[in-house]
């Protein structure tokens, strides 16, 4: 899509452009989608551009009982469609992990990242995926995260960030079992983890980040009684970052670190539950999973498919609208100043 701006080209501004796609077409991702596409301000805050064919967006309508209007062009107060899409066939079942559904989900985020890549969108927000459909059709990351890393070619650091109101928070390890997370937590993934937290969240304005770090084990380690990756691993972390004049403390038990989250910007935790419990247990409905690091910013609700709520019309649709607002915001401001990256 060509960037389009405001008529009179003495103050022209160029507009923020989103790709969004339906996500898993098994899950509640393309209802939401639309309900998303279908409120004015959403059309009026960014270009949007869907990933989607003309199908596949009039049944998520008649699923979602709204009507999402579309042009060939992008005109004011429109979607575009993107062109070229293959029709999903008809396999791809309901309230389901499957390959079919994996397929046409990976399919579609290709296609927003090549439009990512050619200039054509400065952000993307997908609709919930579902993992095990992703793998069956073929990505053998173990998540969307580490995929879209590589298919952006990006080796740096990642992390999933989830964003409640002002909270930012990310992680150490994501999605490994949880056998496997204590021998990932090192001085050197701390270091990493803190060092892209602080770097996004000075990208949202704050020049000093009030960091908390979460230990491992249980009530900080005990002195060592219950483990020693406080000691050995995340304090030095901590410590370096401090050298460094970063505002970072911690580790801090993680069974109330959140209970003091107004002490801080950003909280590191070590690994996934540990963050999204709370997280989830804080605001439900309003979480933002944000894919952190890439060079492109890709947004999307914290929940997932909710394969038990197709059709209901009982999926709340604020976390996606929460993704929007981010990606539309985050595009914004790389359209006003394009040199400037968020990593997140
Ligand atoms: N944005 C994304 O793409 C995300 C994808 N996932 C994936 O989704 C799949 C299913 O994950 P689950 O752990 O079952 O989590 P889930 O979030 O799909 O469902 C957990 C519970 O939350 C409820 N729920 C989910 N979304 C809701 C909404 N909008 N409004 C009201 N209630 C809602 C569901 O009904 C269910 O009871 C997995 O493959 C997971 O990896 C999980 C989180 C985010
Ligand atoms: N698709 C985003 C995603 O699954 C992130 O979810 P979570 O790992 O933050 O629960």
């Amino acid at each position: 899509m060509p960037q389009s701006t405001t008529a009179d080209p003495a103050t022209a501004v160029a507009r923020p452009r989103v790709a969004v796609t339906l996500g898993d077409p098994a899950g509640v991702g393309p209802e939401l989608a639309v309900r998303l596409l279908a409120v004015d301000s959403n059309r009026a805050a960014a270009d949007i551009i869907v990933v989607a064919t003309r199908a596949e967006l009039d049944r998520a309508q008649a699923e979602a009982g709204v009507t999402v209007p579309v042009s060939d062009d992008g005109a004011p107060g429109t979607v575009r469609l993107v062109d070229g899409l293959d029709e999903p066939g008809d396999d791809v079942p309901l309230r389901e992990v499957s390959e079919a559904a994996g397929r046409v989900t990976l399919s579609r985020l290709e296609r927003a990242l090549d439009l990512a890549r050619a200039g054509e969108v400065e952000a993307i927000v997908f609709a919930p995926l579902n993992k095990t459909s992703l793998h069956l059709a073929g990505m053998h990351e173990e998540d969307e995260l580490r995929w879209f890393a590589r298919e952006l070619g990006h080796d740096g650091v990642t992390s999933e960030l989830n964003i409640l109101g002002q909270l930012w928070t990310a992680r150490v390890t994501s999605h490994i079992p949880h056998g496997e997370v204590a021998p990932h937590i090192t001085t050197d993934a701390v270091t990493r983890s803190l060092g892209l937290l602080h770097e996004v969240l000075r990208d949202t304005g704050i020049s000093q980040p009030r960091i908390g770090v979460a230990a491992l084990n249980p009530h900080n380690g005990e002195n060592g009684l219950f483990g020693r990756q406080e000691i050995d691993e995340i304090a030095p972390a901590v410590e370096a970052a401090a050298a460094r004049g970063w505002n970072v403390r911690g580790p801090f038990p993680a069974d109330t670190i959140f209970l003091r989250r107004d002490e801080f910007d950003g909280i590191l935790t070590m690994y996934h539950d540990q963050g999204q419990i709370a997280m989830k247990l804080l605001g439900f409905d309003g979480g933002v999973t944000v894919q952190g690091g890439l060079p492109v910013l890709i947004a999307t609700p914290a929940h997932g498919t909710a394969f038990d709520l197709v059709g209901t019309g009982r999926a709340a649709l604020t976390s996606t609208q929460n993704a929007f607002d981010i990606a539309a915001s985050v595009a914004a401001s790389r359209v006003a100043a394009p040199a400037a990256g968020t990593g997140a």
